[in-house]
C-alpha cells in the first residue's frame, strides 16, 4: 500500500509549505531568544554593576510584562519607591532608564541636554512621522534644527500668532454659537470632543485659511476619530519594539493599524496641498501681506518650492510638520480642557473664583479676547495646576543618548531609552505639598509653584532643546478657549457622567470616562455675545 502523500505530489508540497509556515514563527522566536540572551549576557557582563538598580525580570523578556498594561506612569512611580529615582528596566533587547526625581531631571535637561537630544523612535512613531521626517521624531542634527526653525519662527512666532488671532476668535465664536443653539434642548456636551473640535478648527483655519478650512470642518468628526485612534496606537507599548526579530509579525497589529490611519491623514494633507497650490496658481491665495497669505500652508509651500532661500523643505517634511501642528496642537488642548472642567466641578470654590476674575476683568457685556489672558492670573494658575496633576504626556517623549553617560553615579548606555516620569515628579509629596489636591493657588506669586517649577518640579512641556515647540500657541489657545467657555456658560453635570477623576494613560493621559455636561448661558439677555 502506498501512502496518500506519495501518490499526490501536490498534497505533499502543500503539506511541506504548511509545515514550513507553521514552524517559521517558532524558528524566528528561537533565534530571537538566542539573540536577546546573547545581548543580555553581553550587557550583564560589561555593565550591570554600574547600571541603575531595577526589578528582576524574566530570562529573555526581562520586565516586558510590566509595561504592556495601561497607566504605566502609576506603575513606574510605584516601582521607583523601591528602586529609586533612577531605575532600570530590561525590556527584551532594550534598556529603559526611568527618571523620577527633579534633581536628576534637571541634570539631564540642562547640563547634559545635548547628549539627550534625540527622541526615541518606536515603530508606531516611525509610521506617523513619515520615517522620522517630522519635528517630534527627527534625529537631533542640522535637519532637526532647520525643521525647528521653520516651526518656531514661521508657524508659531509672535507675528504669525498675532496675525491669526482673528481666525482663532472667529472659530471660538462659531463654537459658542453651536453651544448656544443647543440651549433649551437639554442636550449634553462631551467636553473633550468640544475641546478637540474647537482646537482642530482653529489649527485648520490657521493652517489653510478660512475659506479652505470650511471644507475640512465637515471631516471634523472623522478626523477626531482617526486622530484619537492614532494617538491611542502611538501610546500602546508594542512588543515588536522590544523583540525586533519578531517585529515582522506585528503581533498586536499596531504597525498595520497605524499605517491605515496615517494613510487617511496623508490623503487629507495631499488634498489640502493640491487645493492650496491650485488657489495660488489662480491668484486666490496671495502674498504674506494679503488676507489668505496669512495661512501657514502657503508659507510652508513657499519654502518647499524654494521661494524662501533660508530653508529647504521636502514634501514629506512639509507633511510631517502639518502632522506635528495638528496632532500636537489638538492633543494638548482637548485633554487639558477636559481635565480642567472636571477638576472645577469638584472644586466649586475655585470655579467661583475663576468666574469672579472673569467678570471683573472681562465684565458681563462682552466675550473674552486673547488680549485678556495676561490679565487673568487665576485662570493661568488653574491651567498650570491642571497640567501638574494631569500631565498631558506623563512620560514625556523618551530621549536616547548617542554615547554612554554617567548620571547620579550610574551608567546610561548609548541607545538606552531615558523615560522621564514627569507625572511622578509633579505628584511627588517630597516635592509638592499635598500633591494630589487640586490647589491652583500654589501657582500664585509667592506660592510654592514659583520655586518648584524653577527646580524642575514642574515641566509639563518638557525641557531643553526638545521642549514643546508649540508652547507659544498652547499658551494662547488653551486659556482663550477655557476662559470663553467658563465666562459665557455655566457647566452643569447631569448624572455625574464622567465627573470622576480617573485617568488612563498611553502616550497621553486622558480621562477614563468622558466628561459630559450641560452648558447654560450665563448672560442670556446679551444675545450678541452668543450669536
Ligand atoms: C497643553 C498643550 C501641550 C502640551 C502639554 C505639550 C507637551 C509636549 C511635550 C511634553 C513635548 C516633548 C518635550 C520633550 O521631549 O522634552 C512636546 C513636544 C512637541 N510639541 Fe507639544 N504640547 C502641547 C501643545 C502643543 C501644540 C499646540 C503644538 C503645535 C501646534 C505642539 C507641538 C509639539 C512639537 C512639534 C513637539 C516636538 C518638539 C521637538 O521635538 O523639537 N505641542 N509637547
Amino acid at each position: 500500500m502506498t501512502s496518500p502523500s506519495s501518490n499526490s505530489p501536490a498534497l505533499g508540497s502543500s503539506f511541506s509549505i504548511q509545515f514550513l509556515a507553521a514552524t517559521i514563527p517558532f524558528i524566528t522566536l528561537f533565534i530571537a531568544l538566542l539573540t536577546i540572551a546573547h545581548h543580555n549576557i553581553t550587557i550583564k557582563l560589561s555593565q550591570t554593576k554600574s547600571l541603575p538598580p531595577g526589578p528582576p525580570g524574566l530570562p529573555f523578556l526581562g520586565n516586558l510584562s510590566l509595561i504592556l498594561r495601561p497607566n504605566l506612569h502609576h506603575r513606574l512611580a510605584h516601582l521607583s519607591l523601591t528602586y529609586g529615582p533612577i531605575m532600570r528596566l530590561r525590556l527584551g533587547t532594550k534598556l529603559w532608564i526611568v527618571i523620577s526625581s527633579p534633581t536628576i531631571a534637571k541634570q539631564i535637561f540642562t547640563e547634559k541636554d545635548l547628549e539627550f537630544s534625540n527622541h526615541e523612535q518606536p515603530i508606531a512613531a516611525t509610521v506617523i512621522s513619515y520615517g522620522g521626517s517630522n519635528l517630534v521624531r527627527c534625529p537631533y542634527g542640522p535637519t532637526w534644527r532647520m525643521l525647528r526653525r521653520v516651526f518656531v519662527h514661521e508657524l508659531v512666532n509672535a507675528k504669525s500668532l498675532d496675525a491669526a488671532a482673528e481666525l482663532r476668535r472667529g472659530e471660538m465664536k462659531r463654537a459658542v454659537r453651536g453651544i448656544w443653539a443647543k440651549q433649551g434642548k437639554s442636550s449634553s456636551i462631551n467636553v473633550g470632543e468640544l475641546g478637540f473640535e474647537v482646537s482642530l478648527n482653529m489649527l485648520m483655519t490657521m493652517l489653510c485659511g478660512e475659506e479652505q478650512s470650511v471644507k475640512w470642518r465637515e471631516k471634523g468628526v472623522e478626523f477626531r476619530r482617526v486622530m484619537m485612534e492614532t494617538v491611542e496606537l502611538l501610546g500602546r507599548q508594542n512588543a515588536s519594539d522590544y523583540l525586533p526579530l519578531l517585529s515582522w509579525l506585528d503581533l498586536q497589529g499596531i504597525e498595520r493599524g497605524m499605517k491605515k490611519r496615517v494613510a487617511w491623514m496623508d490623503r487629507v494633507y495631499e488634498e489640502m496641498i493640491e487645493e492650496r497650490k491650485r488657489m495660488r496658481e489662480c491668484g486666490a491665495a496671495g502674498d504674506e501681506e494679503g488676507e489668505s497669505g496669512k495661512d501657514l500652508l502657503s508659507k510652508l509651500l513657499k519654502i518647499r518650492d524654494g521661494e524662501d532661500s533660508r530653508f529647504k523643505l521636502s514634501n514629506i517634511q512639509l507633511k510631517g510638520l502639518i502632522m506635528d501642528f495638528l496632532v500636537g496642537g489638538t492633543t494638548g488642548a482637548w485633554t487639558t480642557l477636559e481635565w480642567l472642567m472636571a477638576e472645577l466641578i469638584h472644586r466649586p470654590d475655585a470655579y467661583r473664583r475663576a468666574l469672579n476674575e472673569l467678570d471683573t476683568v472681562v465684565g458681563r457685556k462682552r466675550a473674552v479676547e486673547e488680549s485678556d489672558i495676561p490679565h487673568l492670573p487665576y485662570l493661568r494658575c488653574l491651567i498650570k495646576e491642571t497640567l501638574r496633576l494631569h500631565s498631558v504626556i506623563p512620560l514625556l517623549v523618551p530621549r536616547v543618548p548617542v554615547r554612554p553617560i554617567t548620571i547620579a553615579g550610574h551608567l546610561i548606555p548609548a541607545g538606552a531609552r531615558v523615560v522621564t516620569n514627569v507625572w511622578a515628579i509633579q505628584n511627588n509629596p517630597e516635592v509638592w505639598d499635598k500633591p494630589h489636591e487640586f490647589r491652583p493657588e500654589r501657582f500664585l506669586p509667592g506660592g510654592e509653584g514659583e520655586s518648584i517649577a524653577g527646580g524642575f518640579g514642574f515641566f509639563p512641556f518638557g525641557a531643553g532643546r526638545r521642549k514643546c515647540a508649540g508652547l507659544p500657541l498652547a499658551e494662547r489657545m488653551v486659556p482663550f478657549v477655557a476662559a470663553t467657555l467658563l465666562h459665557l456658560f455655566e457647566w452643569r453635570v447631569t448624572d455625574g457622567e464622567g465627573t470622576d477623576l480617573k485617568g488612563r494613560s498611553g502616550v497621553t493621559l486622558t480621562k477614563e470616562k468622558a466628561l459630559v455636561a450641560v452648558a447654560v448661558a450665563r448672560f442670556p439677555a446679551c444675545r450678541e455675545m452668543y450669536e
